[in-house]
């Protein structure tokens, strides 16, 4: 189905699928049975050009669009969830981070690396701020000419694999003033300060180590801090606009591993017989596969349209509502879609000979990973509603008193 998509936009999609069915697939099922890294996929995906794809031509990359990368993850991930995270990890979230803030610099050096085929680390998620990110305590202290971090991530992806480091903490000026959260660059083995305490055990997505990170005394260079454009205290919002592009690509993901599903599905409803018909005759899963299509349909254009689209002021970001709102439905589609197909195959898509056990496990994460299903519906309604909505018990009434001036709800007014 063309979807609006140009003919080098088709293009891209088919050598992706070429490079997906036959060095991808092959070793998805393996990857996932040895919750080992795919180094020798890496070092394919790099070679053929889909790590740093978004990166500028000025640093050695292609330039492609977002909407480029999500056509090459939505074909990767049809074939392994793993390989397509890579390829979102390797093209958004942190890279174009530091593609749009980061100095001369700090682009040539992650261009480097996503460009030989590391697969950066996004470091927000904390034990006790997870949905509520910035309540972080991760601290970077002012000291001399550096900063110098301390605190604890978990469920980082890549913990352990990953070189480069994308490490929101809260900053703090040499007198201990609060100066607002901002983003911190550190590259595995040549940052002592930071350590891989464990490794989580997950349901899907097995060949992806999932980690816990401590920071003691992580020493963070000047010229490694990535200067939020809106300054200090607005450095959040500006890392987390950042972050939008990731949004996209992780429902990519979802949506491409239940793509992936909904073929095996339709092979399976010609091709298996019942009652001396192929099951596909039966109307009851006819219009399971309908509504499969109809979701992957719906999927596609959302994350499509997020893709091309730009958040305001300029942003070189996707816009954040519309990122939401695909995540939220290509997320929660996908796990209907992969159960479904599994479904469609009887015992056999319960055994493991099959993958579609795997996608069931593998597609499960992208309704909480990169903010929850519920988070981002809140983000959606504070947009609908033009109000601020702040989660905290005191924080509503504090932020928006009731006819005060200024207020979230004047402002909708
Ligand atoms: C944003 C939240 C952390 C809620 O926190 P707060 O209530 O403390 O913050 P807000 O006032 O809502 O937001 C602060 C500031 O940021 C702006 N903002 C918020 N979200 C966006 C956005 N998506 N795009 C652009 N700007 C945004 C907001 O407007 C405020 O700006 P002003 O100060 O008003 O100017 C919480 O909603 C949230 O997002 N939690 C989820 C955390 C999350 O997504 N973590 C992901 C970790 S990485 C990961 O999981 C990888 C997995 S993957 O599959 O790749
Ligand atoms: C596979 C995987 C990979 C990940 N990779 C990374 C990574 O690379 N980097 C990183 O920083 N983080 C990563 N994360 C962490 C992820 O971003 C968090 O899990 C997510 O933001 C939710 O935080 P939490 O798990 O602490 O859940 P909590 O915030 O504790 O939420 C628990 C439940 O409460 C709900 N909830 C919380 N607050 C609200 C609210 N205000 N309104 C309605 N419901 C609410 C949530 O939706 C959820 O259902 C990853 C997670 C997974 C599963």
């Amino acid at each position: 189905m063309p979807l609006g998509l140009t003919t080098e936009e088709r293009a891209l999609q088919a050598r992706a699928a070429e490079f997906a069915a036959t060095v991808v697939r092959p070793q998805a099922a393996e990857t996932d049975r040895s919750e080992q890294y795919p180094w020798d996929v890496v070092k394919a995906l790099a070679a053929a050009g889909f790590t740093g794809m978004t990166v500028p031509r000025a640093y050695g990359g292609q330039g492609a669009s977002f909407l480029d990368a999500v056509l090459v993850i939505e074909e990767m991930a049809k074939a392994c969830t793993v390989t397509a995270r890579i390829v979102v990890e390797a093209n958004m979230g942190a890279i174009s981070t530091v593609m749009a803030y980061g100095s001369e610099r700090q682009k040539r050096m992650a261009a480097d690396l996503v460009l030989a085929g590391d697969k950066p680390a996004i470091c927000i998620t904390e034990p006790d701020a997870g949905s509520d990110a910035t309540a972080m305590t991760t601290r970077a202290d002012r000291v001399g000419d550096r900063f110098v971090l301390n605190g604890r991530k978990h469920w980082i992806t890549g913990a352990g694999v990953s070189k480069l480091h994308l490490i929101f903490a809260r900053a703090f000026d040499e007198k201990g003033r609060n100066l607002g959260i901002g983003g911190f660059l550190a590259v595995r083995g040549e940052a002592p300060g930071l350590k891989m305490v464990r490794r989580e055990q997950t349901m899907g997505l097995r060949g992806m180590p999932e980690g816990e990170l401590a920071f003691e005394d992580l020493e963070v260079a000047d010229d490694m801090v990535v200067m939020p454009p809106s300054g200090w205290a607005r450095g959040f919002g500006d890392l987390i606009n950042a972050y939008n592009s990731q949004r996209v690509g992780a429902g990519t993901v979802a949506m491409g591993v239940a793509a992936g599903a909904f073929e095996h599905a339709v092979a399976f409803a010609k091709e298996r017989e019942q009652f001396g018909r192929p099951i596909g005759e039966f109307q009851g899963l006819q219009w399971m596969l309908a509504d499969m299509q109809t979701q992957l349909t719906a999927s596609r254009l959302m994350l499509y349209a997020a893709a091309r689209s730009r958040g305001p002021n300029g942003s070189a970001f996707p816009d954040p509502a519309l990122a939401a709102q695909a995540k939220i439905f290509a997320s929660e589609a996908a796990v209907r879609i992969a159960n479904d197909a599994l479904q469609l195959h009887g015992a056999r898509g319960y055994s493991r000979e099959l993958p579609l056990e795997r996608m069931v496990r593998d597609c499960r994460m992208f309704t909480i990973g990169g903010g929850t299903a519920q988070v981002l519906r809140t983000l959606v309604a504070s947009k609908i509603l033009g109000w601020k909505l702040p989660q905290t018990r005191d924080g509503y009434v504090r932020n928006n008193p009731p006819g005060a001036a200024g207020s979230g709800r004047d402002a909708a007014e």
